[in-house]
């Protein structure tokens, strides 16, 4: 089995300021990798610098998947619901990498996009602006329209945020389909629990990697207080990394 992505002295981070730092490490194909840690540890950062929103200060992440197989679902926070469209058309958008960004969506897509929305328990709901969602329907849209997707790496930022039992036990079922389906899963989760019921193995970010590998042996008591030590430690205004023998990207 190859790896999908890897990473070399990878450092992460805004106007010069390091968030994610001097990681290392490999991603197989057909992964569910949990990343964990405390508030303002990088998770976030680290996967939008999968997803190519944000470019390497240092080092650099080697991607055997290309942009167009990533599908990256932001922090609900960080997602635009003032958008003047309905749930149809959000989950269709889905659909665009096949169809071209003016192609037309012909009797087969409508199929699938019918049965996205019934995947996700959103019958029903294809007029409704998105505006009008409560948080866990507009969560249940972006996953029908990631299943719409088709993509071999998906990166989900806190996608259980705020979300009742039973969205989250559907949400789950659906990431561990595709997983099933051998698509590389990496979610950004707080929920410990949730973590080592359904995601062999995890990342514990402290800025830098803290343990890395199956979920049992890096969610230990000893590692999670390393890292918010590792946390509060850090220093915010930390200058750039001097350069090192990873190469900008
Ligand atoms: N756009 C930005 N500009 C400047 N600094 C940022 C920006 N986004 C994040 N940071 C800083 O980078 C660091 C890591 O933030 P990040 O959002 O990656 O953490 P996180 O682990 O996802 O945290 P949380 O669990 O709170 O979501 C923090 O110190 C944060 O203040």
């Amino acid at each position: 089995m190859g790896n999908v992505l890897a990473f070399r002295n990878l450092t992460l981070g805004y106007d010069r300021h390091p968030a994610v730092h001097h990681l290392e490490g490999e991603v197989p194909d057909g992964d569910l990798l949990a990343i964990c840690g405390p508030n303002g540890a990088g998770k976030s950062t680290l996967l939008k610098g999968i997803a190519g929103v944000l470019t390497p200060l240092t080092g650099r992440i080697e991607g055997h998947v290309p942009a167009r197989e990533i599908a990256y679902l932001p922090q609900a926070a960080e997602v635009d619901r003032s958008f003047p469209i309905d749930v149809y058309d959000l989950v269709s958008m889905g659909l665009w990498r096949r169809a071209g960004l003016f192609g037309g969506i012909n009797r087969a897509d409508r199929a699938r996009i019918e049965q996205a929305l019934a995947a996700v328990g959103l019958e029903g709901f294809e007029a409704r602006p998105i505006g009008t969602l409560s948080g866990g329907q507009m969560q249940r849209a972006l996953f029908a329209r990631m299943l719409l997707q088709d993509a071999r790496l998906l990166l989900l930022d806190e996608p259980f945020t705020a979300l009742d039992a039973g969205t989250i036990t559907d949400l789950t079922a659906l990431v561990k389909r595709w997983n099933g389906e051998g698509r590389t899963v990496i979610a950004v989760l707080h929920d410990f629990e949730l973590v080592r019921g359904h995601f062999p193995r995890t990342l514990l970010l402290a800025r830098e990697a803290v343990a890395w590998g199956a979920t049992g042996d890096v969610l230990t008591s000893d590692n999670l207080a390393q890292a918010r030590r590792m946390c509060e430690a850090w220093d915010e205004d930390a200058p750039a990394c001097a350069p090192t023998s990873g190469r900008a990207a």
